[in-house]
């Protein structure tokens, strides 16, 4: 069977093949049970267990993919997909549908100019060389500061421009695939458009940040016309139990049923405590979600408010 007939009726998924947000999508298919062994380098695996081929492409291809039509869904960075909207603007049918924010990959896109030199403000920049991977979103942020000076429509950077009447840019946005910071010590550059997590890449290299274009994290996207709805309803619900697991523990505690108003306050749950009597006479046991993040003030909480045997366990994975 060729592979076009193995493909026929498969949802197509979109995931990233390599990088940074790679491992922590695997492990979402992986508590979604989705199954699947990808045979040594190929681009395409198929599911064993739901009919779903998993499609592994660079994150930043996989807005275009799945914008296009081509695939349903995508597990992609905020930052690819507001390029790919930057480059090729939605319409009524092509262009991604935002479903979940994934809270991983979290990253700002920043404009970075030298430590020690004497461009302290974007407006600094226009008429200057910028690198970068970001090619439609720099256009746009220096479009729209050329536009807010006035500038003029003096044409610097050999790209067309001038569509539906648009200025053409005084800034040249010069397009490197990766290594970007590295343009500024290479001399190729004025100042660089990339992403920043840590700072690191970005100080070993000389630079700091003046202004901050978006902030991005990994979201679960999805095609205006998906080929099977009702799979794709099913795979979201999934991957949002999975991440609901991973952003709550539950908290169980006991108390006199006199302090469950205060330590209800502190403990209010997602939609409310658990609460059920104690064999003891005038105690209760009370069983809420807590954000991870949340957990020792809220244990510390509890303990001033009088709760006793306060116990947090993690979950393996949650539905609503
Ligand atoms: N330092 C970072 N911290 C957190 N998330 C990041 C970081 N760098 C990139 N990302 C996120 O991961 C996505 C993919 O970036 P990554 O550098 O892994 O790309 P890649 O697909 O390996 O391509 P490349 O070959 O250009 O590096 C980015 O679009 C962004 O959403
Ligand atoms: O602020 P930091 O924690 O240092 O992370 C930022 C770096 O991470 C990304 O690159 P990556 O290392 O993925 O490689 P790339 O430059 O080849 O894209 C990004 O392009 C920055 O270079």
């Amino acid at each position: 069977m060729s592979l076009l007939e193995q493909l026929n009726g498969r949802l197509l998924f979109a995931v990233p093949k390599k990088g940074r947000l790679q491992e922590k999508a695997f492990a979402l298919l992986k508590g979604s049970d989705i199954q699947f062994n990808r045979p040594d380098r190929s681009d395409i695996a198929f599911s064993s267990n739901t009919p779903v081929a998993l499609v592994f492409l660079p994150a930043a291809d996989i807005p275009a993919f799945v914008g296009r039509g081509n695939g349903a869904l995508g597990i992609t960075g905020s930052d690819c997909i507001q390029e790919y909207e930057a480059r090729e603007p939605p319409t009524s049918t092509t262009g991604v549908e935002h479903v979940l924010d994934l809270r991983f990959g979290v990253c700002k896109l920043q404009v970075q100019v030298p430590e020690h030199g004497e461009i302290q403000t974007p407006e600094q920049l226009v008429g200057k060389t910028i690198a970068t991977s970001f090619d439609g979103l720099s256009r746009r942020y220096f479009r729209e500061l050329e536009g807010k000076q006035g500038a003029t429509s003096t044409f610097t950077n050999g790209e067309g421009g001038g569509a539906n009447g648009e200025a053409k840019l005084k800034t040249n946005i010069l397009h490197l695939s990766g290594s970007v910071e590295a343009a500024y010590s290479l001399g190729m550059a004025d100042a660089v458009v990339d992403l920043v997590e840590s700072g690191l890449t970005m100080r070993s290299a000389g630079l700091k940040p003046i202004a901050t274009v978006l902030t991005s994290s990994a979201t679960l996207i999805k095609s205006k016309h998906p080929s099977d709805p009702a799979w794709v309803s099913k795979i979201t619900a999934r991957i949002q139990g999975v991440i609901t697991a991973q952003r709550y523990v539950l908290c169980c505690y006991n108390v006199e049923r006199t302090k469950l108003e205060k330590c209800s306050k502190i403990t209010p749950g997602k939609r409310a405590p658990t609460v059920n009597n104690l064999e003891e006479e005038g105690w209760v046991a009370v069983q809420a979600m807590v954000e991870s993040g949340q957990v020792a003030t809220v244990m510390d909480e509890l303990s001033l408010a009088g709760a006793h045997d306060i116990l947090i366990m993690k979950l393996e994975n949650t539905r609503q």
